[in-house]
């Protein structure tokens, strides 16, 4: 099924109200690509000139009152934002609660998180920054339940991840969680569309193929289906391990530098789609990132240091980004 589209205008440059079409839950995007496009990953909406800030699940419609020039080559992706209850009200998707980590024992002991503590917000995108072994990656493992923590507590919702077994954190992490990494992790003897069902396979559920078509869509892969990943391009190949990670509708998804194998166009495009997993598919996006311009695509920056929190940043630039990083040493 292809993504449908939303009606639009727009008067010289600035947003207009439209109406649209959706009918699903979150609301629904189609993406538009123009022939010369290339992606933008400071194009913090991921949109052309049209921006609809939408309430897609009850209909109402507003402006979105900041005036958004159309970015030359932006890949172009006409929204229903989602603008959801759990952003509102500023629920916690996932949340480090004193978290400790160490690696080694004694003298090689090394304290890769010290007693950190941060929530990171439902319905909303949030880059890690911080210097190399600030312990950027060792939260997003933690708080993806990849590696446990030595003390302190993860909590999903209302589940205390650190009180699980192996069992219980492998079928959470199947059920609840999508995971996207710089090396795509794709299996190389399937097919991009089976590897995009694996979580499903996996867990002995059905495909709802509405949904597989509205991510396949969002994606832009639906011409890849039967390729395997090494006839794929990176970018196809990071598009389809993003596909991967939606089709459980997974609460949390954790990139840990999911362009850092891409050119700055793939990147770029990748970024743009993590932004649509957020604004059109409600979903809750972590990303770890080196890239302040990648970092920029997000809603909120948190900094890392010598384990510690060290700062955040609300709705960052690349230049704010570059000030804070600079301010820190990286
Ligand atoms: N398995 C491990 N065993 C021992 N030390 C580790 C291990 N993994 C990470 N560390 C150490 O923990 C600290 C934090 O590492 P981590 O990879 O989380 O940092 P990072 O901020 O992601 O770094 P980078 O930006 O270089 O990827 C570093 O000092 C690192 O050397």
């Amino acid at each position: 099924m292809p993504a449908r589209a939303a009606s639009s205008a727009s008067v010289d440059g600035r947003i207009a109200p439209v109406r649209c079409r959706c009918d699903c839950t979150f609301g629904s995007v189609s993406i538009r690509r123009t022939p010369d496009t290339v992606a933008d990953p400071t194009d913090r909406a991921g949109t052309a000139a049209v921006r609809p800030r939408s309430h897609a699940r009850c209909g109402r419609w507003s402006d979105d009152p900041r005036p958004r020039a159309g970015h030359a080559g932006t890949v172009s992706i006409q929204t229903h934002a989602y603008t959801g209850s759990e952003t509102d009200s500023g629920a916690v998707a996932v949340r480090a609660v004193g978290l400790t980590k160490v690696y080694g024992a004694d003298r090689t002991a090394v304290r890769a998180l010290d007693g950190i503590s941060v929530p990171f917000a439902a319905g909303r995108f949030t880059a890690i920054m911080g210097p190399s072994g600030s312990g950027k990656s060792t939260l997003v493992h933690c708080l993806a339940g990849l590696d446990t923590a030595t003390s302190g507590r993860v909590l999903l919702g209302d589940t205390d991840l650190t009180s699980l077994g192996d069992t219980e954190l492998t079928l959470l992490r199947r059920d609840r969680l999508g995971f996207v990494f710089q090396a795509f992790n794709l299996l190389p003897t399937l097919n991009a569309e089976a590897n995009v069902l694996l979580p499903l396979r996996l867990a002995g559920r059905t495909v709802d193929p509405a949904w597989f078509d509205e991510v396949v869509g969002i994606l832009g892969i639906q011409d890849r289906l039967t390729h395997r990943p090494s006839e794929l391009s990176g970018g196809q190949q990071q598009r389809v391990a993003v596909a991967r990670a939606l089709i459980n509708r997974p609460e949390v998804i954790f990139a840990d530098e999911p362009t850092g194998n891409l050119d700055s166009r793939s990147g770029g495009e990748v970024l743009a789609l993590l932004r649509a997993s957020v604004r059109e598919l409600g979903r809750t996006v972590v990303m770890v990132t080196h890239d302040p311009a990648a970092a920029a695509a997000a809603d909120h920056v948190v900094l890392l240091a010598d384990g510690r929190l060290a700062g955040e940043i609300a709705d960052p630039t690349v230049d704010t980004v570059i000030d804070h990083l600079r301010r820190l040493g990286d």
